[in-house]
């Protein structure tokens, strides 16, 4: 059995932000290029050659459910950034449209928009944007002073979101006195204080070194599931797009290469580049039982343990290993197939290529 090989983008009716043909393109006369098929269709040096422009963002359509993390993933100049940026229109997009909580982002004027990024979506940036001369709480309630809460309100958000990311005891110093990931920290909290609808993150955490940043990393999941709050989150970086989305957008040149589950990118890469992109990932981590299922064998015996088909590969390889029958793949007393140790083998120890 395989799972399903193209993730749509776009899922449901009842998207918190719903994107359909969004272009941001820098350059000349921009505008013509998502408007003539002639032009759009130009890989990016021949677009760059006949016009002089870049097309950062290119015709990506998704939705983003409520409480999803929703991480778009690419290489350096891949449009990351300029896509969550238009998202809010800190940088206009050239064509598309953009609804949020049913509400079109491209008819709000100025007004309107000052007013959504303050109350509904928060930005996490990789270089913190702390202000050096506030103290830690007075960074995290400048947001709620801009809205013009009450000075005890403040505090008390302020004091809440604090010791929600750990940084209890660390109100009155100032951001220089901070390790970078408690800078990040406070660049947190500030976020969540606002209470808003969607939290951005861009590169939140790729300045910090790889220790702070996985711990960091768990800080976002256990936030996540703490609070619920639905997140946008980008990376270059594979292994924290697989730890933090429940949907990975994968984009190269500014398009989408592949939408999907961690596992549908690992397991059903859309072409080379995905492959290759997934290519050391330790797959016994991320792919589940649904990936490596067979049919039983007529002469199999069906009477040993079983398991559900959301398992990790990692977590059921012991068991299937030690066991001398066929391991069950069960999901809601219906029975999918089964696991032998043939199969957990491929994914745990794939045969190495010799060396010519
Ligand atoms: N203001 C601009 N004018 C012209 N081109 C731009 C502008 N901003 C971005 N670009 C181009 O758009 C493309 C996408 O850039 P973007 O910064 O969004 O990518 P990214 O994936 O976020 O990369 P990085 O991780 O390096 O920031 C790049 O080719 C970049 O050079």
């Amino acid at each position: 059995m395989t799972a399903q090989l193209e993730y749509p983008g776009v899922q449901d009716d009842n998207a918190l932000l719903s994107i359909q043909g969004l272009w941001k393109v820098f350059g000349p006369k921009a505008q013509r290029v998502p408007r003539r098929p002639e032009l759009a269709s130009l890989d990016r040096a021949a677009l760059y050659s006949q016009t002089g422009c870049t097309a950062a963002v290119r015709d990506l359509s998704f939705d983003v459910a409520p409480g999803e993390v929703f991480v778009v993933m690419g290489l350096s100049g891949s449009g990351k950034s300029t896509l969550v940026r238009c998202l809010t229109r800190l940088i206009e997009p050239t064509a598309g449209s953009l609804i949020f909580e049913g509400e079109d982002l491209r008819a709000a004027d100025e007004k309107r928009l000052r007013a959504l990024r303050r109350s509904k979506f928060s930005m996490v940036f990789q270089h913190f944007g702390l202000l050096p001369h506030r103290k830690v709480i007075d960074n995290v309630s400048y947001g709620l002073e801009i809205r013009g809460e009450s000075k005890p309100d403040r505090r008390r958000r302020a004091q809440e979101v604090i010791d929600l990311v750990g940084l209890a005891g660390n109100e009155n110093l100032y951001p220089e006195q901070l390790s970078g990931g408690m800078q990040q920290r406070v660049g947190l909290a500030r976020a969540l204080a606002n209470d808003p609808d969607v939290l951005l993150f861009d590169e939140p955490f790729s300045a910090l070194d790889p220790l702070i940043r996985r711990e960091m990393q768990t800080e976002v999941v256990r936030l996540h599931r703490e609070v619920g709050k639905t997140m946008v989150f980008i990376t270059h970086d594979l292994s924290e797009a697989l730890k933090l989305g429940d949907r990975i957008l994968l984009m190269r040149d500014g398009a989408a290469v592949q939408f999907g589950t961690g596992d549908e990118l690992v397991g059903a890469p859309a072409d080379d580049y995905v492959r290759e992109f997934v290519r050391d990932v330790q797959r016994a981590d991320v792919l589940t039982l649904r990936w490596i299922v067979r049919e039983p064998r007529p002469e199999e015996p069906l009477d040993g343990p079983e398991l559900g088909p959301d398992v990790l590969v990692r977590e059921a390889t012991r068991l299937v290993l030690e066991s001398d029958r066929p391991v069950k793949v069960v999901s809601n007393g219906t029975l999918l197939g089964v696991i032998g140790d043939e199969e957990i083998l491929a994914v745990v120890a794939p045969p190495h290529k010799k060396p010519v």
